[in-house]
C-alpha cells in the first residue's frame, strides 16, 4: 500500500494490462511508437505534437474536429511521412492502431466550452469513453488532460491532488469541470476493471504562442488588448488568483507523465500565483505602458483562487516549470504581434 501511495498510483489495477501491439518492440519496424494525439490541432496539442515529432522513432496521428483548433497550428508537419491528420470528432468511435494516446480533445476556454455545453459534456464523457475503448482494444497507454477546474472554487489552498474539490454540479461551468471529473472516473474504472495503463494530468492555466487570439482566456485577452491598444478587461473583483504555466514546460510535464510509471492524477502547473489585477499590471508594464485597465463584470462560479501544489510532480516526475511569467509573456507577445500584424514600435 505504502509503495503504491508513494509512486502516485491511487488505485492499482485489478487486471493485467491488455497486450500492446507486437510491433511496439520490433527493431525492424519504421517507428517504435505510434502515438495518437486527440485535440492535437489546438494550443497545447500542437506544441505537444512538435515535441513528439522531434523523435524520429515516433509516428504521430492527430484526430481533431477543428472546433477550436486549426490546421495552421500543424502546417509544418502536414505531408511528413511520420505524421497524419484526421478530421474526427471524438464523440464518434475511432479505429486506429496505436501504442499511446494523449487525449486532449475538448474546448478549453470558458467562452468556447459554454457555447455548446451539451457538446462539451459529450466530448468529455463519450469522447473519453471512446478513447478508453480504443486503448483497451489495442493495449495502448492513455493520458487524459484533466484540469485544475476539478477542484472547483477550492476551499484548500494551494491545491494538492488529494483534495476532492468544491464544484457546482449544475452551474454554467459544470459541463467542463464535472465533465472532466467524470472523465477521470472513467479512466480509473477502465484501469481497475480492464487493466488499462492510464495517466491523468491536472493542468493549471497554461499560456503561450498559438493560443487563439480571441480565445477569451485571460492571458490571450490581455496581450491582444495591449497590442491593439484597447483597455485590459479585468473581471471583478480582480483579486481572484491564477497560476500560469508556459506551454513548453507543460509539454515537458505531460511527456514525463506519459513515460513514467505513475497513474496520477498529478498537478502540472506553475505555482507562481498572481491576482488578475497583478497580471494586467504586468502586461501593461511589459507590452504597452499607455494602455488603460478597466474593471468589467465577471461570470458565475469563477474560482476565487488557484495555485498548484506540485510536490508530487517534483518527486515522481522530476518535473518543475522553468519559465517565469515575466519571461513567457514576451514570447507570446511576439507571436501575437506577428499574427495581428502589429510590429513593436521602436
Ligand atoms: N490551456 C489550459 O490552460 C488548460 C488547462 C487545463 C486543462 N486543459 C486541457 O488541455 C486540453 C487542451 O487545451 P487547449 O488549451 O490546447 O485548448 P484548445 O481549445 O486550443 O484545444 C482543444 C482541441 O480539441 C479539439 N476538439 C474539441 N472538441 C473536440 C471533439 N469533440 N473531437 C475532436 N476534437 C475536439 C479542438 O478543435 C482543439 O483543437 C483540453 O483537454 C483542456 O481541457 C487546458
Ligand atoms: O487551468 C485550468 O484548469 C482551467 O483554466 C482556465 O479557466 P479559467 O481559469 O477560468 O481561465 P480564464 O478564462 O483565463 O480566466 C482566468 C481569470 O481571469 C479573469 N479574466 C478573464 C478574461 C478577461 O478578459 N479578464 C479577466 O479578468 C477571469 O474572471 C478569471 O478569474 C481554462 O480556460 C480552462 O480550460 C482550464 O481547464
Amino acid at each position: 500500500m505504502a509503495k503504491e501511495a508513494s509512486n502516485g498510483n491511487h488505485n492499482s489495477a485489478t487486471k493485467a494490462p491488455p497486450t500492446p501491439s507486437p510491433l511496439r518492440f520490433s527493431k525492424y519496424f519504421q517507428a517504435n511508437m505510434r502515438i495518437l494525439v486527440t485535440g492535437g490541432a489546438g494550443f497545447i496539442g500542437s506544441h505537444l505534437v512538435d515535441r513528439l515529432m522531434e523523435n524520429e522513432k515516433n509516428e504521430v496521428i492527430v484526430a481533431d474536429n477543428y472546433f477550436t483548433g486549426s490546421k495552421e497550428n500543424l502546417k509544418k508537419w502536414i505531408g511528413h511521412p511520420r505524421f497524419e491528420l484526421i478530421r474526427h470528432d471524438v464523440t464518434e468511435p475511432l479505429l486506429v492502431e496505436v501504442d499511446q494516446i494523449y487525449h486532449l480533445a475538448c474546448p478549453a476556454s470558458p467562452i468556447f466550452y459554454k457555447y455548446n455545453p451539451v457538446k462539451t459534456i459529450k466530448t468529455n464523457v463519450i469522447g473519453t469513453l471512446n478513447m478508453l475503448g480504443l486503448a483497451k482494444r489495442v493495449g495502448a497507454r492513455i493520458l487524459l488532460t484533466s484540469t485544475s477546474e476539478v477542484y472547483g472554487d477550492p476551499l484548500v489552498h494551494p491545491q494538492d491532488e488529494s483534495y476532492w474539490g468544491n464544484v457546482n454540479p449544475i452551474g454554467v461551468r459544470s459541463c467542463y469541470d464535472e465533465g472532466k471529473r467524470v472523465a477521470e472516473t472513467l479512466m480509473f474504472d477502465y484501469h481497475r476493471q480492464h487493466g488499462i495503463e492510464i495517466r491523468i494530468a491536472r493542468i493549471f492555466n497554461t499560456y503561450g504562442p498559438r493560443m487563439n487570439i480571441d480565445d477569451g482566456r485571460v492571458v490571450s485577452n490581455f496581450i491582444a488588448q495591449a497590442i491593439r491598444n484597447e483597455p485590459l478587461t479585468v473581471q471583478a473583483p480582480g483579486t481572484q488568483t491564477r497560476s500560469f504555466c508556459y506551454v513548453s514546460d507543460m509539454v515537458d510535464g505531460l511527456i514525463r507523465l506519459m513515460e513514467g510509471e505513475n497513474t496520477g492524477p498529478i498537478n502540472i502547473g506553475n505555482p507562481g500565483e498572481f491576482t488578475m489585477m497583478e497580471l494586467a499590471e504586468t502586461v501593461k508594464e511589459l507590452i504597452n505602458p499607455e494602455v488603460e485597465i478597466i474593471e468589467v463584470e465577471n461570470t458565475p462560479d469563477d474560482p476565487r483562487q488557484r495555485k498548484p501544489d506540485i510536490t508530487k510532480a517534483k518527486e515522481l516526475l522530476g518535473w518543475e516549470p522553468k519559465i517565469k511569467l515575466r519571461d513567457g509573456l514576451p514570447l507570446m507577445e511576439e507571436d501575437f504581434r506577428r499574427r495581428l500584424e502589429v510590429p513593436r514600435e521602436n
